[in-house]
């Protein structure tokens, strides 16, 4: 079990309020949007533990299940309780709830999900299941050749894919994973064609667009990363409320599916 405790500040949440140019809203009453909590207390590993894929090898969960496999984010689900307020300290916990061993087309796949819980003021007020993929070495990712260009529609929110874009996001969740800023070790080692597209930063888009048609406050919030989204491929997010239920997903410019999503307010 993992343990950190901190004072939340609002310059965290500014950022990525810039970065996304969304609004922030009164982080000291209202408190963090969801998801906004994974720039907050984060791990702060020594330069010498991370590993060649410039993440942390040791003294985080999880810590990889053996050398070389590749590290992606798969999923999870995030459950708020109560507000996250800055302005106050806060307790985050994590420990690894299971350990699956799978195969997919990609080859041999290690399942790892990590139970986190964020406790201020006496109560729990997040709550969240992170799964973390390991693939093999030897596995190939396989990218379907981009077709025509699909126009975002009226109700899709595009965002520029950049390296600059990358970086400010891996900078904010203090991420040093290489396949978000070096490209020679993304492409010679990892063997993807170009820089990826942070899950989180798939997952808060989809979040932030939920929000931006009423969905907020203690949210259920599930997830899953479907295919790597390459920083020359741009992102288009949509959500689309149905009542309570909000369905959220995202593609690539030439309308291949990366993230889906589905929000829904806690307790109904
Ligand atoms: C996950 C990949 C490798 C599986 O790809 P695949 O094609 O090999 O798998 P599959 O054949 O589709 O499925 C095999 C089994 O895995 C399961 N499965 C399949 N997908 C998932 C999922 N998402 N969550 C949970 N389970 C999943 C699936 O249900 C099936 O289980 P079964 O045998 O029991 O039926 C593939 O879907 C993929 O590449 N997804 C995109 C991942 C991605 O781009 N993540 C973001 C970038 S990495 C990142 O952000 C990192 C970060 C922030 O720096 C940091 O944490 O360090």
């Amino acid at each position: 079990m993992l343990e950190r405790t901190e004072l939340l500040v609002s310059g965290p949440a500014q950022a990525l309020g810039a970065l996304l140019d969304v609004p922030v809203p009164d982080l000291g009453q209202e408190g963090l949007p969801p998801l906004w909590h994974w720039i907050y207390l984060l791990d702060r590993p020594a330069q010498a533990d991370l590993g060649p894929d410039g993440h942390a090898e040791r003294g985080v969960l999880p810590e990889p299940p053996g050398p070389g496999r590749r590290r992606m984010w798969a999923g999870g689900q995030v459950r708020t309780r109560g507000p996250l307020r800055c302005g106050e300290p806060a307790t985050r916990t994590a420990e690894v709830l299971s350990v699956q061993e799978k195969h997919g087309r990609s080859g041999p796949l290690t399942f790892v999900s990590v139970g986190h819980r964020i406790r201020q003021g006496g109560r729990l007020v997040v709550e969240e299941r992170q799964d973390i993929v390991y693939r093999d070495a030897s596995g190939a990712v396989t990218v379907p050749d981009a077709g025509p260009v699909v126009p975002a529609a009226d109700d899709e929110w595009p965002i520029e894919v950049t390296p600059a874009l990358l970086f400010r996001f891996s900078a904010l969740t203090y991420n040093a994973h290489r396949i978000h800023y070096d490209r020679d070790y993304a492409r010679a080692v990892e063997g993807y064609p170009g820089l990826l597209t942070h899950g989180p930063l798939q997952a808060l888009a989809m979040a932030e667009a939920a929000r931006a048609r009423g969905c907020t406050g203690d949210v259920l919030f599930d997830y899953r990363l479907v295919s790597p989204l390459f920083d020359d491929q741009g992102m288009v997010v949509r959500a689309v409320a149905e009542g309570n239920l909000v369905t959220a997903g995202v593609r690539d410019r030439y309308g291949r599916r990366t993230a889906t999503a589905e929000m829904r307010r806690a307790g109904s």
